[in-house]
């Protein structure tokens, strides 16, 4: 028997309270049914249950967490500067301390904000975006002024592109909340809203519900996931009526677009890459799964191999991944990641599975190390062609014929050097066609500025400690020729918004990435683990893995599972977010160490050896 509760509080709703829901069509947000938790079962494709005082905690369209409390004007409209007036133009903050240009970065390949941005697509609800590019997309028309969800970006008439064209305005919606979804009341803070679950569960690829995950993905059959074939590649389900996401599709030559447990995986290039090859890898663990273990009926080899996978990514992401952009030793510093590769324990009941706001909107930092070409090769490495890539979101059919010289290029071509200049694409054509201009950076900073977000130097305070009077005293974290910028565009210290701190910030000793980034993604990652009841690390979660389990799951790596699923893959770098060079070489995916699943042979199921078996993935 199935409990209501409140999305927003997580209180049990009496029946009258569901009924006015369903009277007022508002059950989707602000309700979560759900089924009695049973401390002995794995992880929920809702994610609720994973924390057993408060079972909505984990799932969608719960509360997400500030970091710092909300700092609005009157109305919940931006803060305001200090003398009183609105801060300065969103775009023409933008274009002064961002440097445009195109500069391949020496250490980085692509890998790196491509698995970056398709970890982030796990937490992240694409509504938002959808909400502009195809509901609303007339901010900037005569319409727009009437319409409160229109927050459009008024482009300056010195802008150093725009002067010279007709473009004043930038398209853009007020991110969707608790309030706009009618679960809280209007006058009330505003409280973002997300269909996603704060938990890295791959959601963006089993889906963030039972029904859909069982709708659009399983094949019932051998815990496999439901495949097509097309061009000889294995990919998932795809839509069957022309009225699909895809919008950005070539018809009548390409049709292909995902019809997956969620929408989100046809979003961008990177999260629609890495879901097709995602798929793939479930379906090569299921099957070496099923051939190892006959008596495993359907069910516990799907869920078994989901659980594979989720620690798998994870274990790519934050071993592989962070330590390559926030450092090893400040990670292991951190307590993030453990020098040992044994099990280890750090759940905590009392800290409730969200994502803080603030994560997310820091981590669009990353758009500046988005190259805006994509570089396609063959598979000897040879440079074939490059498109751009602002024009492949929304387009899964362009993949049909590319997809295996994409994958090449995405160990081989250089990520946009991390500095301080952005790709002159993302900053101006950031969505391609699907609106007259799109700067992606200035979306990001209005979009900091509608969820209320403090001023960047309390944010200093809050990672550093030390309090800031004047604009020098931010030399310890910004360059004084880059102090001089911030000066040039905001009139008051307070008044600087977090993410321009964020943007002209030096990078954190030990790694890659700005300091302010890197203290709030470290507290999001120590939170994450430790609110996780399910995390693959704990030897005392449910169906928790064996140690030979888990040192087979520390095995994955990025080379490894492109070789595994990667269109031609058959030589790669054994540090793929790295490229290839001395240290480095290429080699082939025979000498890349792979995962074996051997330690999950049931031997009460056969006693037959694997002689004959490639458990290898
Ligand atoms: C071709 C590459 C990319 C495109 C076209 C793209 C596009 C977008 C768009 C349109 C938005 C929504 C902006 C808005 O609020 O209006 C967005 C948000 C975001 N992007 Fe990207 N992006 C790209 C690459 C990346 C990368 C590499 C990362 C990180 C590594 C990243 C991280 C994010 C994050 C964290 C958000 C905020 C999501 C949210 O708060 O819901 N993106 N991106």
């Amino acid at each position: 028997q199935s409990v209501f509760y409140d999305s927003f509080t997580g209180n049990v709703l009496t029946n009258d309270e569901v009924k006015v829901h369903i009277k007022k069509n508002t059950t989707f947000w602000c309700v979560n049914e759900v089924l009695p938790c049973n401390p002995l079962e794995g992880r929920r494709v809702d994610g609720s249950c994973n924390n057993l005082k408060y079972p909505t905690k984990g799932s969608a369209h719960t509360p997400i967490r500030r970091l710092l409390p909300a700092v609005y004007d009157k109305d919940f409209e931006p803060r305001k500067s200090k003398s009183g007036e609105p801060l300065p133009l969103s775009r023409s903050i933008r274009t002064g301390v961002l440097a445009e240009g195109r500069v391949p970065d020496t250490r980085f390949s692509q890998m790196v904000p491509n698995y970056w941005v398709y970890i982030l697509g796990d937490v992240i609800s694409v509504h938002d975006t959808v909400n502009y590019i195809r509901w609303k997309p007339y901010c900037c028309e005569e319409k727009g002024k009437t319409d409160n969800a229109c927050i459009p970006n008024a482009i300056p008439d010195d802008d150093p592109v725009h002067r010279f064209s007709s473009i004043r305005c930038l398209n853009l919606t007020r991110p969707e909340s608790f309030q706009s979804r009618g679960c809280l009341k209007n006058d009330t803070t505003p409280e973002r809203i997300s269909t996603a679950t704060p938990l890295f569960d791959l959601s963006h690829v089993y889906g963030n519900s039972l029904k859909t995950l069982k709708a659009k993905g399983r094949l019932f059959e051998k815990g496999l996931l439901k495949t097509e074939v097309e061009n000889g590649k294995i990919w998932p389900p795809s839509a069957k009526t022309k009225d699909n996401l895809c919008l950005l599709n070539q018809l009548p030559h390409e049709t292909r677009c995902h019809d997956t447990p969620e929408t989100g995986a046809n979003s961008v290039l990177a999260p629609n890459l890495l879901v097709i090859w995602t798929w793939r890898f479930h379906n090569r663990i299921a099957t070496i799964l099923s051939a190892m273990n006959p008596c495993w009926d359907d069910d516990r080899i799907f869920f078994t191999t989901r659980d594979i996978v989720i620690a798998a990514s994870t274990q790519i992401y934050f071993y592989e991944l962070m330590t390559t952009v926030l450092g090893y030793d400040n990670l292991v510093r951190e307590g993030v990641i453990s020098p040992n590769k044994g099990f280890r324990d750090l759940y905590n009941e009392d800290i409730q599975p969200q994502i803080s706001l603030e994560f997310l909107a820091v981590q669009r930092w990353a758009h500046t190390i988005q190259d805006g070409n994509l570089k396609m090769y063959d598979a000897n490495g040879n440079y074939l062609k490059e498109t751009k890539i602002a024009n492949l979101t929304l387009r899964t059919g362009y993949l049909v014929d590319n997809l295996e010289y994409i994958t090449q290029g995405v160990f081989r071509q250089p990520a946009a050097k991390f500095d301080y200049i952005v790709d002159p694409d993302i900053a101006e054509t950031g969505l391609g066609p699907h609106q007259l201009a799109a700067d992606l950076l200035t979306s990001d900073l209005s979009k900091n500025r509608y969820f209320g977000f403090a001023p960047y130097i309390k944010y200093r305070q809050l990672c550093s400690g030390k309090t800031y009077s004047t604009f020098e005293d931010l030399i310890d974290v910004i360059d004084p020729e880059r102090i001089e910028l911030l000066k040039e565009k905001y009139q008051h210290l307070e008044d600087i918004d977090l993410l321009t701190g964020v943007w002209l910030e030096k990078y954190v000793r030990g790694g890659s990435v700005p300091v302010t980034l890197y203290c709030v993604v470290v507290e999001q990652m120590i939170r994450t683990l430790s609110s996780d009841r399910h995390w693959y690390e704990r030897p005392n979660r449910p169906n928790a893995f064996t140690m030979e389990q888990l040192l087979e799951v520390r095995k994955a790596s990025m080379a490894q599972f492109l070789c595994a699923v990667g269109d031609t893959v058959t030589e790669i770098q054994p540090l793929a977010f790295f490229l290839p060079g001395p240290g480095n070489e290429m080699c082939s995916c025979s000498q890349i160490q792979k995962m074996n699943l051997l330690p999950w042979k049931d031997w009460s199921c056969s006693l037959e050896q694997t002689d004959n078996l490639d458990t290898q993935v």
